[in-house]
C-alpha cells in the first residue's frame, strides 16, 4: 500500500478530526493505513460516525501499549524474573484462510498480568471472494469467534452431481430474446420482448434499481400470499405428512436479457448477471447468530445486493448430505420450488436446491430476521426460460444505512414441532420476532417455511435449521 499523504483530501480530513482529540498525526497515520487495508480501501467505513472506527482503533492501541508497559514493569520488579519470557505476548500469525487464498488472518492473543489468558482475536480476511467478484468482500471479527468459516467461495452456481439443469442456446427461442436491440434496452422507445415476463415493463428503472411497484407486489406476495393465485399439487412433497397441499404461489419473476439478445452487457435489463457491486463485509455478530453480512455503504430501496450461490443439488442429494453431516451448527440450503404446478408431481430427484454449506458466495452469511428484514429474494431468469432452475437475487426492501446488517426473513415457522429437525433459537432482535410469540399465535398471515430436513422439505425455501 502507498504511504498516506496529508495532501490527500481524505487523509487530511481524518487527521483534522483526530487532531481535535489531541491525537498527533504520527499516531493516526499508521492506524489509518492499517484500517484501510483491512477494509479493502473502503473509506465509507472509516468516515462513518465522524471517524469512530479510526478513533476507536487508536484508543485500543493506546490501551494495549499501556498494558504492555505495565507488564514489563511487573516483570522487572520481580527481580528474579527479569530474564524470563515477557509475560505479555502478542502473536501475529499470518496464514492463508480457507476462504481466501490471498487473504490474511491476523490473530492477536493477550495474556493478562494475573496470568489468566484472555484471548482477543481479531480476524481479518481482506477478500473472501479471492478476486472472483468485481468488488472485494472483507471478513472481520471484532468479537472473537471460534474460527474462520470454512467454505469454498464460488461466484456462480455449480451442479454438484445429479441435478439436471438444462441451459442451452437451442432451448432459447427467438421470441424470448431481443435480437434486434442495440446498446441499452431501457433507453429504447418501446419495451422489447424481454419485458414481456414483467407485464410489458422492465423490472428495473433507469437508475438500476428495482421499480417500486414491482418490489411492492413481491413484498405483498410474501406478507399476504393468500390474496394471490396459487397452484396445488396432487402429491405435495411439503405436505406429505398431512396429505393436503396448501398451495404454492405463482411467484413474480424478473427476466433479464440473455446471451442471444442484441443489447450489450451494460444494458439496464442486465443487473443480477453483472454481479455484486455493493461494498459488503462479513462480520461476527454480537447477538449469537454467528457470522452475518453488513453493508459498508448506504443502499437505496430496490438495490440488487447479491445472488444466493451454492451447489445445485436435487432434494434427494440434500437429504443424503444432511444425514451424513450431523455436526454443522449452521445450515445453508435454499430450495428452488417455482416449477411446482407446471409438473403435476415434482419428485425429490427432480426438485432442486442450492446448498452453500461447502461452496457458496457471500449470501451464505445472510442471517434471518422476523418480519422486518431489509432484503427480499426474487427469482430471476438469466439464461434459460426453465423455471425448474433459476437464480435467486436479493434486493433491498427499503433504504439501508451503511454498517447495518443485511437480513432476510427465512419465513420459518418456529413453532412447527411436527418435524424432526428443530429451527434454531431466533436471536433476530426484532420486536416482531415470531420465536417470542407463544405457540398458536404466529398466525397464517405470511408465507411460512417449514424447517424440515430434505426429502420432506421440497417446499421449504430457506432451510435454516439447527439439529436437535
Ligand atoms: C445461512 S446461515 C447464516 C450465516 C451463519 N450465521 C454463519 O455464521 O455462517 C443460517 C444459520 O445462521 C444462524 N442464524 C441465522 N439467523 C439467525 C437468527 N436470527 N438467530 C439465530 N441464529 C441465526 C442459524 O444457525 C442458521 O442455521
Amino acid at each position: 500500500m502507498q504511504p498516506l499523504l496529508l495532501t490527500d483530501e481524505k487523509v487530511r480530513k481524518a487527521c483534522e478530526t483526530t487532531r481535535e482529540l489531541k491525537i498527533p498525526d504520527e499516531k493516526t497515520l499508521p492506524v489509518l493505513s492499517k484500517l484501510l487495508q483491512e477494509n479493502g480501501e473502503n473509506w465509507n467505513h472509516i468516515k462513518l460516525d465522524n471517524y469512530t472506527a479510526l478513533i476507536d482503533a487508536i484508543y485500543s492501541l493506546d490501551e494495549e501499549e499501556e498494558e504492555d508497559k505495565k507488564q514489563t514493569e511487573t516483570s522487572s520488579n520481580r527481580g528474579k524474573n527479569v530474564d524470563s519470557p515477557v509475560t505479555l505476548k502478542r502473536k501475529y500469525e499470518t496464514r492463508s484462510a480457507t476462504s481466501g487464498g490471498s487473504s490474511t488472518e491476523e490473530v492477536v492473543k493477550k495474556q493478562t498480568s494475573n496470568g489468566v489468558r484472555k484471548k482477543k482475536y481479531k480476524t481479518i480476511i481482506r477478500d473472501i471472494t479471492k478476486g472472483s467478484e468485481s468488488v472485494e468482500i472483507s471478513l472481520v471479527d471484532e468479537v472473537g469467534s471460534e474460527q474462520v468459516p470454512k467454505f469454498t467461495y464460488i461466484p456462480h452456481n455449480i451442479v454438484y452431481q445429479s441435478a439436471y439443469v438444462h441451459v442451452s442456446l437451442a432451448r432459447i427461442s427467438d421470441d424470448d430474446c431481443c435480437g434486434s436491440c442495440k446498446g441499452d434496452c431501457l433507453s429504447a422507445d418501446f419495451p422489447c420482448a424481454c419485458a414481456r415476463e414483467t407485464g410489458g415493463e422492465y423490472a428495473y428503472s433507469k437508475d438500476g434499481l428495482l421499480k417500486e411497484e414491482f418490489l411492492d407486489t413481491c413484498l405483498k406476495m410474501k406478507k399476504a400470499p393468500d390474496t394471490f393465485s396459487k397452484f396445488y399439487c396432487q402429491d405435495c412433497p411439503l405436505e406429505r405428512d398431512n396429505g393436503k397441499c396448501e398451495g404454492h404461489l405463482i411467484r413474480k419473476f424478473i427476466k433479464e436479457c440473455w446471451r442471444k439478445c442484441g443489447c450489450d452487457m451494460m444494458c439496464g435489463n442486465r443487473v443480477v448477471q453483472r454481479g455484486i457491486k455493493c461494498q459488503l463485509q462479513v462480520y461476527f455478530t454480537q447477538e449469537g447468530k454467528g457470522w452475518g453480512i453488513r453493508t459498508l455503504q448506504d443502499l437505496p430501496k430496490g438495490t440488487f445486493v447479491f445472488e444466493y450461490i451454492g451447489e445445485i443439488l436435487t432434494n434427494t442429494e440434500l437429504y443424503e448430505r444432511n444425514i451424513r453431516s450431523t455436526s454443522e451448527r449452521h445450515t445453508y440450503p435454499v430450495t428452488l420450488d417455482a416449477d411446482w404446478g407446471s409438473e403435476k408431481d415434482l419428485k425429490d430427484e427432480e426438485a432442486l436446491c442450492l446448498d452453500a454449506t461447502i461452496c457458496g458466495n457471500v449470501a451464505r452469511f445472510v442471517n434471518h430476521r422476523c418480519e422486518d428484514a431489509n432484503l427480499i429474494d426474487i427469482p430471476v431468469q438469466i439464461e434459460t426460460p426453465d423455471r425448474h432452475y433459476y437464480h435467486i437475487a436479493f434486493f433491498t426492501i427499503r433504504d439501508v444505512k451503511a454498517m447495518d446488517e443485511l437480513t432476510w426473513d427465512y419465513l420459518i415457522d418456529f413453532h412447527d414441532e411436527s418435524h424432526p429437525v428443530k429451527a434454531f433459537k431466533c436471536c433476530c432482535g426484532s420486536e416482531l420476532c415470531r420465536d417470542k410469540k407463544p405457540k398458536g399465535t404466529q398466525g397464517k398471515s405470511g408465507e411460512r417455511r417449514k424447517a424440515v430436513p430434505a426429502k420432506k422439505q421440497a417446499g421449504s425455501k430457506a432451510v435454516a435449521v439447527k439439529r436437535k
